[in-house]
């Protein structure tokens, strides 16, 4: 039997940042949406995250039909997946949870619905372990916020078919995304292991007292984080040799590797890193609250993205390239 491709029903286990994301993105794509999440209230937070976002989603440009009132919010597990043709699990980062819920959610799904988890770095071969038709289960991990971020990394598992992979190349691709096959299943997949380096970095500059939050933010805004956005480090760095290109970048900048400029452990998260941390954050976000945050961020990956893209087709380029 084919694996579902062409979706009219998406099921979302979990309405938390990822989930209510990747509900967005599905509603604003004019799907029906069905959800389901254990927490007390956790209905009525969704629909608040997803008023935050429609605006920006309006902006972008919402597919006919498109409506906020397109998602039904159920009370079962079963419910959710029963008649869905498409699944996306954003359940907490847990390795028991996921297995439990798994085994639940694949037995009371379609045989050929595809069903895709979040994870930011655990192993589908183990947390699919127990699932009915493990061949159809993928790892379908978003960026925040999932509903404007194209990237989506697909990682299969020991039991997933080639197919499925597929299936889920075209689903993601028809909600938007720009899909990318992690063809090894390690920890972390790609961009999580280039992020959690950064981000432990980070947080060695700021338990040295070297720079504040804020100064390791406006190192990054202000500089790489600008070019990153249309041109990733190995492209970037072959520029960086001259017009003798990556060669000569590696016989310049290549020792330094040896020093080296950086840590591999991460820091130990000592009370005052945390205090420190999140002071410094504080301090960043001033009075604005966080919706307001996600607005300002919303409207200008938005802007990022439209330049990126008009500037891609004036050099005949298209916005996957
Ligand atoms: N926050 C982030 O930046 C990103 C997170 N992810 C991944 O997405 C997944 C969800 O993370 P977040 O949305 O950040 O977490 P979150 O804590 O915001 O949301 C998790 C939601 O799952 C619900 N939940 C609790 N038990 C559950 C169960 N048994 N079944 C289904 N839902 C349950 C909670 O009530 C909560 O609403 C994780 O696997 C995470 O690694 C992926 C990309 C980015
Ligand atoms: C922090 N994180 C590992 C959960 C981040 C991600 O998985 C992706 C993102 O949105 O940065």
């Amino acid at each position: 039997m084919p694996f579902i491709t062409d979706i009219k029903t998406f099921a979302a286990l979990g309405s938390g940042v990822i989930g209510s994301g990747w509900v967005a993105r599905a509603l604003a794509h004019g799907l029906d949406v069905v959800a389901w999440d254990p927490a007390p209230g956790a209905e009525a937070a969704l629909r608040k995250r997803i008023a935050n976002a429609w605006p920006v989603l309006e902006k972008q440009g919402l597919t006919p039909g498109a409506a906020q009132g397109r998602l039904k919010f159920v009370s079962t597990i079963e419910e959710c997946v029963r008649d869905a043709d498409f699944i996306q699990e954003s359940a907490p980062e847990r390795l028991d949870l996921k297995l439990d819920l798994h085994a639940k959610v694949s037995a009371a799904a379609k045989p050929n619905a595809i069903i895709g988890s979040s994870t930011s770095g655990l192993l589908p071969s183990e947390f699919y372990e127990s699932a009915t038709h493990p061949e159809r289960c993928v790892v379908g991990h978003p960026f925040n916020p999932v509903y404007l971020l194209p990237l989506v990394e697909i990682v299969g598992g020991r039991n997933t078919s080639p197919d499925a992979i597929e299936a889920a190349k075209t689903i993601y691709t028809a909600l938007g995304m720009r899909p990318l096959h992690v063809r090894k299943e390690v920890p972390g997949f790609i961009a999580d292991r280039l992020l959690e380096a950064l981000w432990r970095e980070a947080l060695h500059l700021v338990n040295d007292g070297v720079a504040s939050t804020g100064e390791i933010d406006d190192a990054i805004r202000f500089g790489a984080g600008l070019r990153w956005s249309f041109m990733g480090t190995f492209l970037t760095y072959t520029l960086a040799g001259g017009d003798a290109g990556m060669r000569h970048f590696m016989a310049q900048f290549g020792p330094a590797l040896q020093l080296p400029w950086t840590y591999l452990p991460a820091p130990e998260l000592t009370d005052k890193l945390i205090d420190d941390v999140v002071d410094g954050t504080s301090e960043q976000l001033g009075e604005r609250s966080i919706a307001a945050l996600e607005r300002y961020r919303d409207d200008t990956l938005l802007a990022v993205l439209e330049a990126v893209k008009n500037s891609k087709a004036k050099h005949g380029m298209a916005f996957g390239d």
